[in-house]
């Protein structure tokens, strides 16, 4: 039979398959096209500069071995890559480049630096009138890393902010996104990133800007006529830190302006650091050209910390702001603030002033009326345990049961009415509730929302269900 590149590719593809995890041969070679095939030579198309790389630093034993499958000894890899061009001048074109041959991809990107030599930039941040070029991080001190206190809740985006520090715009963390619920470290661990940066490499230019900032500054510059300026001042930051980025969303113009951005920076190994309150596959009403770029890097996810965390952060904070509290508050406060940090941070602040105000001490009886008062949500905040628990007693269905692999119909509905209403009463995002319930992963989550959203419309039995749920929620 005659070889077609595409039927190359499928048998590499086959193979690669085999040995490298689901996740992993989704996101890295399922977008991959097959475009030519000459003698030995298979030709791939990528979607980018950083696939190529990140295919040529991880998996380029892999292509290789099948490959050589395929094509025998002498087989070559050319990849086929879609530049992208940031200025939006000229159009995007592709450029080839055979299997580990990094300079050209190096010459592709200083010939993209030459051409902007000394843009006129203008900095946003200036308040008219006021000359100053010096670019002011916005960075706040009080955020660091050594006030930011480690917990299996957010071990893994704590390392991965460590890891970009010590090497800006050089690891595979690029963008690092970091998502999670309100009041639960995002803010923090991105300005201890910069500060970080800025204490290693103080000849680095790190600005922290919120999105609804940027988004302002963006309107202003279109309104002034001098967009062209605001990209360019946002293009010569070597770390940018855009938190609640998820605010972009809607907003078509800023998203672009941002797109632009991004890719300069990215393509010249300026690093990029975006937090939200969610991740990205839950993001609405965001460009897909912008979100495949948020999920290039990784996206790594700041949890609800375990008590044990919990009671470490009230201890910090009590020890740097010099004050006592009886150990038996600390364990209550611990106990009962479980999913926000701003609010048990709140909730000591409100302790010790009342305290102060009323000149009494500090007891357990104040912490109990703060705590009912002051964090009321908070401490009654649903668990996606007590979601399960509820639903499996509502249906008399073992917890086991739900979380097991079987398609009975009436256990894939209890377990999908855990996910809807997991998604719909806490902060977790959908992979985290996947994990959660069954070890599922985030599609199936967003199906039985969407499954138990339309069985609620158009199936009466099920409505009762749903309401009958939803009210011994609210009774918890
Ligand atoms: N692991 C931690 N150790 C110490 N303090 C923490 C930790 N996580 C959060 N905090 C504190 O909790 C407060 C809220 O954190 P932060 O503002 O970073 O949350 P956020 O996730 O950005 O919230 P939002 O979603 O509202 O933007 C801050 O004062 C921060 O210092």
């Amino acid at each position: 039979m005659q070889h077609t590149a595409h039927s190359v590719w499928k048998n590499c593809l086959s193979f690669i398959e085999d040995n490298i995890s689901n996740q992993a041969y989704k996101t890295w070679f399922e977008p991959i096209e097959a475009v030519n095939l000459t003698e030995n030579s298979l030709s791939i198309k990528v979607p980018s500069k950083f696939f190529y790389e990140w295919l040529e630093e991880h998996y380029v034993e892999l292509l290789k071995s099948a490959l050589t499958k395929e094509l025998g000894k002498g087989a070559k890899l050319v990849y086929s890559i879609k530049m992208e061009n940031t200025q939006g001048k000229k159009k995007s074109h592709t450029e080839s480049i055979p299997s580990t041959q990094r300079s050209n991809v190096s010459a592709q990107s200083v010939e993209f630096k030459s051409s902007q030599k000394n843009p006129e930039f203008k900095n946003p941040f200036v308040i008219p009138g006021v000359r100053n070029l010096k670019i002011d991080s916005q960075l706040n001190s009080n955020y660091g890393f050594e006030s930011f206190i480690e917990g299996d809740a957010n071990r893994l985006a704590r390392s991965a902010s460590l890891a970009v520090s010590n090497k800006p715009g050089g690891t595979s963390f690029n963008p690092l996104l970091i998502f999670g619920g309100v009041g639960l470290g995002k803010t923090h661990l991105a300005h201890a990133i910069g500060l970080e940066v800025k204490e290693k490499f103080p000849d680095k230019t790190v600005l922290y800007i919120s999105a609804e900032k940027f988004t302002q500054q963006h309107i202003e510059s279109v309104r002034k006529n001098n967009r062209n300026d605001f990209i360019h001042f946002y293009q010569i930051i070597d770390v940018l830190i855009v938190d609640d980025i998820q605010l972009l969303s809607g907003k078509k113009g800023t998203q672009d302006v941002f797109f632009h951005i991004f890719n300069h920076l990215h393509q010249n190994g300026k690093q990029v650091i975006l937090t939200s309150d969610k991740a990205p596959v839950d993001m609405q009403e965001i460009e897909n050209r912008l979100l495949s770029r948020f999920k290039w890097g990784l996206s790594a996810e700041l949890m609800s910390p375990d008590y044990q965390t919990r009671l470490s952060i009230i201890e910090n904070k009590l020890y740097r702001d010099g004050v006592e509290m009886p150990e038996d508050v600390i364990h209550y406060l611990a106990e009962n603030i479980k999913s926000n940090i701003r609010e048990l941070e709140g909730a000591i602040i409100s302790l010790i002033a009342h305290s102060s105000f009323s000149r009494t001490e500090v007891s357990i009886d104040l912490a109990q009326q703060i705590v009912k008062n002051y964090v009321k949500k908070t401490s009654q905040q649903i668990s996606i345990d007590r979601i399960q628990q509820v639903v499996s007693e509502y249906f008399q269905l073992d917890l086991e049961l739900i979380q097991s692999k079987t398609r009975k119909r009436n256990i894939v509905q209890a377990r999908q009415l855990a996910m809807s209403f997991s998604k719909r009463l806490t902060n977790n995002s959908l992979t985290s509730i996947g994990k959660q319930i069954g070890k599922r992963d985030h599609a199936t989550v967003l199906h039985a929302c969407k499954t138990v959203d339309n069985l609620k419309l158009t199936n009466k039995e099920f409505k009762k269900f749903y309401d009958d749920i939803d009210r011994k929620l609210k009774e918890t």
